[in-house]
């Protein structure tokens, strides 16, 4: 825990400010400040150049303790305990598994029931907490935020770097408060919010920036939504997104494996309630979005900025303002295979993938369980759920939604990032068209030729039961 000394006067900061003023190990004049990390999560695919580097340089790791690792983005979600067919994957888990065994640094192994997406499982352990810097080679990183952490994403050589020193060098990001007034209507998720700021923002329009999401609609976030929230920071550019801490976090991480326990926990509380925003402190910028103008959101094309209400219509390229944007829609209504003026809810898809760290969590299956049970999923739809990790699973099947989704036609699978970036099995065919609760609709993301439209759960639980896009509320 980093304990801030509170006699210290300061003028007026954000949380951004505290966390980073807490963090900087020594300012440089011609480089980048270094900042300290508290907790550095690794998985299968970023890793391995980076412990090579070490290996080469003969450095070790300097606090294995500080550091998380799981295999989660090239496991097969079925027939685990059989041989695996792809021979890259088999060659990333076992490398991670030595590198670990020889660096003293715990692995959440494929049989290990805690296993599953590296961003689900950190916090599930209450490893993830306020006030601390947290890496990962991974660009979702960001989601820790939502504990008011700030976290990000890192390249090869800068995991080695952390791993090295337990430092990073860091230019200092601006930040950009996100206010979200008023409240989120009955049958609207988190998602809906995360794709409505990226719109309010658009694709790259966070560049540079920590997000600090902020006002009422926030504030009566689960975790898990603003988990969800924070976790498509990225997709705007921004470097991280954080939400302050409060009740709902304490209560979320109180008896957690790894959270602070006895009188500990009373420390760590007094300082977490001293992490926010202090009144009149400043913002690089300030972009307000109403979160009760929202209605549950699809994405027509192949960036997560490019998403309308269900109720709305393909955009007509040509109507929009002539540049980048209308050349951008333009090239992704030809890889979707979409015709302006087409109504979201006249789109049929093909598949209907419920996983990912942005929405793969307890209450994710919950919300689609709701709109599931007792229904059958639609003739010649293929619609999976991937829980994000063995303990959301087993926490799912003691509640029964196994057998809901199963008994409605959905596959059941074992935990990890599955059809998110389809590194495993879990692929879309060319021309098939998804709708999927993870975070990206790239060009050939899901598959080569395949096509995703971004939702929410409880919106893919609903396309999945029509073979096409509804308005959720409608059918609940
Ligand atoms: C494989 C990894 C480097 C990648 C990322 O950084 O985001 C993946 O998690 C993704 O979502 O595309
Ligand atoms: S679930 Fe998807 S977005 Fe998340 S870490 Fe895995 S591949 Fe990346």
């Amino acid at each position: 825990m980093i304990v801030v000394d509170e006699s210290t006067q300061h003028p007026p900061r954000t949380l951004f400010d505290k966390i980073w003023d807490a963090h900087v190990v020594c300012e440089r004049p011609a480089a980048p400040p270094l900042v300290y990390i508290d907790l550095q999560l690794l998985h299968e695919v970023t890793s391995p150049q980076a412990f090579e580097g070490l290996r080469l340089a003969e450095r070790p790791v300097r606090r294995p303790d500080l550091c998380l690792a799981t295999v989660d983005h090239a496991v097969p979600t079925e027939g685990r305990a059989k041989p695996w067919a792809d021979a890259l994957a088999v060659e990333q888990v076992e490398t991670l598994r030595r590198n670990c065994a020889e660096a003293g640094i715990t692995l959440y192994d494929i049989d290990d029931p805690r296993q599953g997406i590296v961003h689900v499982v950190a916090p599930e352990q209450g490893l993830t907490q306020p006030g601390m810097v947290i890496v990962c080679g991974d660009s979702h990183t960001a989601t820790h935020g939502a504990f008011g952490a700030l976290a990000f994403g890192i390249g090869t050589s800068e995991v080695e770097h952390a791993l090295a020193t337990q430092t990073l060098a860091q230019a200092r990001p601006k930040t950009l408060a996100v206010e979200v007034e008023g409240q989120l209507r009955p049958g609207v998720e988190a998602k809906d919010l995360a794709l409505a700021v990226i719109d309010a923002l658009g694709f790259g329009g966070g560049t540079g920036h920590v997000i600090e999401y902020r006002g009422a609609a926030v504030r009566g976030l689960s975790m898990e939504g603003r988990m969800t929230l924070c976790n498509m920071s990225i997709e705007a550019g921004a470097r991280a997104g954080m939400v302050a801490p409060d009740e709902t976090t304490f209560a979320y991480l109180r008896d957690r494996p790894h959270a602070p326990a006895g009188p500990d926990w009373e420390r760590a509380t007094a300082h977490w309630r001293s992490l926010k925003t202090d009144p009149g402190a400043r913002f690089d910028r300030t972009v307000r979005v109403d979160a009760s103008a929202i209605a549950p959101r699809v994405t027509w094309g192949t960036n997560p900025a490019q998403s309308c209400g269900v109720d709305g219509r393909v955009p007509d390229p040509d109507a929009l303002p002539e540049g980048p944007a209308r050349e951008q829609a333009r090239r992704a209504l030809a890889y979707m295979a979409l015709e302006p003026g087409t109504p979201i809810r006249d789109i049929r898809i093909d598949r209907v993938f419920i996983g990912s760290c942005t929405n793969a969590r307890i209450e994710d299956l919950r919300a689609a369980a709701r709109v599931v049970e007792g229904r059958r999923v639609a003739e010649g739809v293929a619609a999976m759920v991937v829980p994000g990790s063995g303990l959301v699973k087993a926490a799912a099947e003691a509640e029964g939604l196994d057998r809901v989704f199963q008994a409605a036609g959905f596959s059941w699978r074992e935990p990890g990032c599955s059809m998110c970036l389809a590194m495993n099995p879990d692929v879309l065919e060319a021309g098939q068209r998804c709708a999927s609760t993870s975070n990206r609709n790239f060009e050939g993301r899901q598959g080569a030729g395949g096509r995703t439209h971004l939702v929410g759960p409880a919106m893919a639980a609903a396309a999945a039961l029509a073979g096409r896009f509804v308005d959720v509320r409608e059918v609940m």
